[in-house]
Order: structure tokens, then C-alpha cells, then sequence
């Protein structure tokens, strides 16, 4: 018996965004999907594959970096720069210790005198020094330009799926501030031990809108499609080249009052380093996330109170990073 089951295309389906398609045949299939698993990926997506191995070549020589001089960069309180291994908890009830994995935040680039810098997780961002890193700057924002178009893409076309009216989530005060992460990772290769409560990232799921994804070749993510199942099974998903893997987030399964899925995964160390460079979509600090009216009925009324996005992430953020300190 394999150890692990890879999706098979109905669960994680590989969805294309090439020109000259219908755009609600796309929004059907991704429909499906998001019903299914919330989780897809997407081919034919227009970001240039030489500016993804460009943020992969920055991600390697940073955290190549002797240790003290990551920590100069040490996260801020709007919990922006380095967070060191073990750090970060995702799965409070089953680690033993953090995630086998050091990260780097790098969000919305706000001067300190704008008036959104007083926004918690809002301000500028930590940079390395350019002596150090060059590169590091210039290819992090390119890459974090790419990532929020092909987000807002995604964002309308899942308002397509869900039946809004066009223009739904393109309205002030949704997305025309959003809190945008972009979070390179590098995981050690200390193999996980589920039992013992080891893992690269814990199982969890992600916080906002929706996450895209970039892994290098080795594989390490895993999907659980019935979390309450007595015996979670776990589902491989692999790297496909040249596509990024799309994970819905909890706002959006509470928005959609769950018929849009927000599912658990964890990442398992199998004794090789790795690197993965999660983009984090999530609405403004501000946006009020209540069940949408397309999305509940008398026998089916809404199941979460409605809530403040920024509220819901700092919450997040103060259950699991251990070095936050917002
Ligand atoms: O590294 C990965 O493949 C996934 C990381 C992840 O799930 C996260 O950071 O939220
Ligand atoms: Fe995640």
C-alpha cells in the first residue's frame, strides 16, 4: 500500500485560464471544484515561469543566510519579516513543537505617514539590506504584483461561480485594500512523524479569500477532504509544472456559508529540504464577511456570525505565531 494517494482530477482538477475561452465555462469547472475540494490548479495563467524561478533563486539565497543575519530581519509588530523555525503553530491541539519550516511575510507596501499605516498588519515592509540581497526587493514586488492580479482574476471569476452580480467583489471596501501576503517558506529536511506530533506545516486551513501556491519538485502537501471523519484520510497534492495549486480560505467558505470549502491540509516533511512561496488574498482590514444572500435559505440559514476580515486574522495570527507580537 502507497503511503499517500494522490487527488485524482475530479477532486484537485488542473483548470485552464487560456484567452479565448468562455469566461462562465471556466467559472463552472471552477465552480466544481471549489464545491468539491477548494482546491484546484491553475494552467495557462499568463505569470512568466522565469520570474517564479527568479523569486525561488531570492527565497534560496535567503534563507541561506548565516542565522544572524536572518534574525536582523525578524518579524515586526505587523508581523512583516523573518519568522524562524518552529515559530509558527498551525495545529495547536497536535504539534508537539512548531512547524519544521522558517518563513518571510512580506505584505501591502504602506509609508509609515499614509493614514492606512495605523491599520494593524499594515505599514512598510522589512526589507534586507540591498547590500546583502540585491535582488531580494525588486523580485518580491514583481512577483507580488503577479500574484494580486492573477488573485483579483480568480476573485471574479469565483463571484461568477457563486452567482453574484458582476462587479460583486470589485466594490469599495472589498478588495481595493486587500491584505496581501506573500510568504516564501523553506522547510528543514527533519522528516515529519505524525504520531509524535512533528509535522512541516500543521493541519489547518488558510485564513482569507483564497492562497496561491508554488512549491519547488518536492512534493509535501496534503489534503484532508472530511476532517470530522474518524480516521482523517490524507490526500497528496503534488506540484504540477507550471501551474500554482488554488486553496480557497475561511472567509470565503463563510461567505459562502460553506458551499464553497475551505479544506484542512498540512505539509509532511519526507527527509528533503523544501522551499514553497504561499500568496495570501484576503479582503481589506475592514470588510465585514457575512453569509452572501445567494448562499443561504429558510432550511438553510446562515452558520457563522458576521465578522470583520482583519478581526478574524489577527485572532488567527495571535493563536499561532509565537513570535507576534501586534
Ligand atoms: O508549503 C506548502 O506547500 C503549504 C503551506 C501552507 O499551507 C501555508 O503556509 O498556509
Ligand atoms: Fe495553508
Amino acid at each position: 500500500m502507497p503511503s499517500f494517494q494522490a487527488p485524482s482530477p475530479s477532486e484537485v482538477p488542473v483548470i485552464s485560464l487560456s484567452g479565448g475561452q468562455d469566461q462562465s465555462r471556466i467559472a463552472a469547472a471552477i465552480k466544481e471544484a471549489c464545491v468539491k475540494s477548494g482546491f484546484f490548479y491553475v494552467a495557462d495563467h499568463g505569470v512568466d515561469e522565469g520570474l517564479v524561478q527568479a523569486t525561488f533563486e531570492q527565497c534560496r539565497l535567503f534563507f541561506s543566510l548565516p542565522e544572524a543575519e536572518k534574525m536582523k530581519y525578524l518579524q515586526d509588530s505587523n508581523n512583516r519579516g523573518y519568522t524562524p523555525f518552529e515559530e509558527e503553530t498551525l495545529d495547536v491541539t497536535r504539534q508537539k513543537k512548531g512547524d519544521t519550516k522558517e518563513g518571510y511575510y512580506i505584505g501591502r507596501e504602506v509609508p509609515l505617514d499614509h493614514p492606512d499605516a495605523s491599520t494593524p498588519l499594515c505599514g512598510p515592509n522589512v526589507w534586507p539590506d540591498p547590500d546583502v540581497l540585491p535582488l531580494w526587493r525588486p523580485t518580491m514586488e514583481r512577483y507580488m504584483a503577479a500574484m494580486t492580479a492573477l488573485a483579483l482574476r480568480l476573485t471574479r471569476l469565483i463571484g461568477l461561480a457563486l452567482g453574484l452580480p458582476d462587479g460583486f467583489f470589485d466594490r469599495p471596501g472589498m478588495f481595493d485594500k486587500p491584505s496581501v501576503f506573500l510568504r516564501p517558506l523553506h522547510y528543514n529536511a527533519e522528516p515529519s512523524a505524525p504520531e509524535d506530533g512533528i509535522f512541516g506545516a500543521g493541519a489547518h486551513s488558510d485564513y482569507g479569500m483564497l492562497t496561491l501556491l508554488k512549491t519547488d519538485d518536492v512534493p509535501g502537501l496534503q489534503i484532508c477532504l472530511e476532517k470530522d471523519a474518524k480516521v482523517q484520510q490524507w490526500i497528496d497534492v503534488p506540484p504540477v509544472p507550471g501551474a500554482f495549486i488554488v486553496n480557497l480560505g475561511d472567509m470565503l467558505e463563510r461567505w459562502s456559508n460553506d458551499r464553497f470549502r475551505s479544506t484542512l491540509h498540512r505539509v509532511i516533511g519526507r527527509g528533503q529540504e523544501r522551499y514553497s512561496i504561499p500568496f495570501f488574498f484576503e479582503p481589506n482590514f475592514d470588510c465585514l464577511v457575512e453569509c452572501l444572500p445567494q448562499c443561504y435559505s429558510d432550511d438553510d440559514p446562515p452558520k457563522y456570525a458576521p465578522i470583520k476580515a482583519g478581526h478574524y486574522l489577527l485572532d488567527k495570527y495571535g493563536m499561532t505565531h509565537a513570535g507576534y507580537k501586534g
